[in-house]
């Protein structure tokens, strides 16, 4: 066992009275702690841009020698049997929430949103480890009647060694998560981090360190370096990524080499759908929570642009200037914080281009586009939540994801042109629909192309139903049974009795 911590402050700004931060940031890999060949690069706090010192930046070599101590896991891991597989996954599950306000707390430090809504990541991924704790046994084949003399069976067998490389919106949540499939169907993993927000990630190698065998979950952290070399190592089989379109199209092309599975969960430019029927209240709502002001609105299934009908549009847009009021940037760490940081200074630049665009293009600025004016956010990356009114579907704040705090509303009439506006994007990831009229529920979920089409709700998560992409969105479904398949081969077996 290691145990490479001691107590210290986690930040000066912390509300909450310490929190052990991770001293030891070196590669996990093969149930022990390796220095990087790679070196060293700071991480920060975008909360006050103050490093929270070096990590370890893995390079080729790194990556392979991670990737080695999960091939050699593979075998005993592979045979271990389901249930006893199962049951260590669930002493993973118990280890977060034990320790899931500590977990929360790095990943507020680090990637700047709440501790109370990271608290609720952590829980997202001990309920992914007991899900697909629980679906060993799915795992299965099934026989093909043969007639006498001959028996056909297809059974399901991993892949080796699965890399997944993950995004910085949901770092602890994602390093979880993702790792719970294809741990549950018995490959090894080889996790890759954020670059931007890797201390949690540590951190929960400390805790479940001794649970697995040593090689079974492994993390190399850094950055497109990292990345790019877990996605093009031949011998890592399956390669999963939590990312953007642009690296996406970079991975696939690395798997094309060698003949990789893949599965990606890309970005999107969500639309939201207010009919005039519908409850303007749950809509309005609707169109703040789907935003997910509280991490900035850095998440791919927020719903950035709004698609209101014209008759209700003044009620609706009342209703979301009362309601966004709810949202004021404050200090991640603090448990009462409704908006974070944004993630990092190249992040905020982003995002404030975008605002200058908007207003170039002539959009209405009806709230926000700037940073808070309270001092002691001065140092850090922090925007009102921001909307813009009369943004025509052809702006570029209206096609474009902008991964951050900025709402686009359009305006519409007909609704053929709205579909039509609505799917003009590349992208597919979520839609939602506000209407009481069922019928037209139906018709909207049916026109959207998009993985997930939420009626009268939005950006909530259903573990169990599947979450991913049409379009550039992605290919796969996580979150659900696709999920622990799509990390499993069929192997059909004939037998001549
Ligand atoms: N569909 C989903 O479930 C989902 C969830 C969260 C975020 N996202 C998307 O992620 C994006 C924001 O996150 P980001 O800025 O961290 O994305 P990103 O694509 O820049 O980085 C994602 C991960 O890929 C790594 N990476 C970067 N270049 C690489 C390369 N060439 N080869 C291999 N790995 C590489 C990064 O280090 C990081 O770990 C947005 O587009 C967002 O919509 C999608
Ligand atoms: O990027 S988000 O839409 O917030 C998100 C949250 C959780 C998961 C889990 O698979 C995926 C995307």
């Amino acid at each position: 066992m290691n145990s490479p911590v001691q107590e210290k402050p986690l930040t000066d700004q912390t509300s909450l009275s310490s929190v052990r931060l991770p001293l030891v940031r070196d590669l996990y890999y093969g149930g022990a702690w390796h220095k990087p060949q790679g070196g060293y690069a700071p991480t920060f706090n975008p909360a006050n841009a103050r490093s929270l010192g070096e990590c370890a930046e893995a390079n080729a070599l790194d990556v392979d020698a991670a990737v080695q101590a999960a091939k050699k896991a593979y075998d005993g891991w592979k045979r271990t049997k389901p249930f006893e597989r199962a049951a260590l996954l669930r002493r993973i599950a118990a280890v977060l929430r034990a320790n899931a306000l500590e977990l929360a707390l790095l990943d507020a430090s680090n990637c700047g949103a709440p501790v109370a809504e990271m608290q609720r990541d952590v829980e997202f991924a001990a309920a992914a480890y007991d899900y697909f704790a629980g679906l060993v046994t799915e795992a299965k084949g099934e026989t093909v009647p043969m007639g006498d003399g001959m028996v056909n069976l297809t059974v399901r067998e991993p892949y080796g060694v699965v890399g997944r490389i993950v995004a910085y919106n949901h770092p602890l949540l994602f390093l979880g998560a993702k790792s719970a499939a294809p741990l549950a169907a018995g490959n090894t993993v080889v996790m890759k981090p954020p670059v931007q927000a890797p201390l949690s990630a540590y951190r929960f190698a400390e805790l479940i360190d001794g649970i697995l065998p040593p090689g079974v979950f492994n993390i190399v952290t850094g950055g497109t370096a990292c990345g790019a070399a877990l996605a093009a190592h031949p011998d890592v089989p399956v390669i999963g990524l939590v990312g953007s379109v642009e690296t996406g199209r970079a991975v696939m092309r690395s798997a094309a080499d060698r003949i990789k599975r893949v599965s990606l969960e890309l970005g999107g430019k969500n639309a939201l759908i207010v009919y005039p029927d519908a409850d303007l209240d749950r809509a309005s709502s609707g169109a703040v929570k789907g935003m997910n002001f509280t991490w900035n609105g850095q998440s791919c299934g927020s719903t950035s642009r709004l698609f209101v009908h014209e008759s209700v549009h003044d009620e609706v847009m009342t209703g979301i200037l009362k309601k966004i009021r709810a949202y004021q940037p404050g200090i991640p760490t603090d448990p009462k914080t409704t908006q974070g940081a944004i993630v990092s200074k190249a992040q905020f630049d982003k995002v404030m281009r975008y605002i200058d665009i908007g207003l170039a293009e002539g959009a209405t600025l009806a709230c926000g586009g700037k940073r808070p004016s309270d001092p002691a956010l001065q140092d850090g990356y922090f925007i009102e939540p921001t909307v813009f009114t009369n943004v025509r579907a052809d702006m570029r704040i209206a096609r474009e994801e902008i991964f951050g705090p900025v709402l686009s509303v359009i305006r519409w009439s007909d609704e053929e042109t709205m579909f039509d506006q609505v799917n003009a994007v590349e992208y597919g990831l979520t839609g939602a629909v506000f209407t009481r009229d069922l019928a037209i529920a139906h018709r909207a979920a049916s026109r959207i192309e998009a993985g997930l089409v939420w009626v009268n709700n939005s950006s909530s998560h259903f573990l169990g139903t599947g979450f991913g992409g049409y379009k550039q969105s992605g290919l796969g479904r996580d979150e659900s049974l696709e999920e622990l398949l799509f990390y499993t081969q069929p192997k059909n077996i004939n037998i001549t009795l």
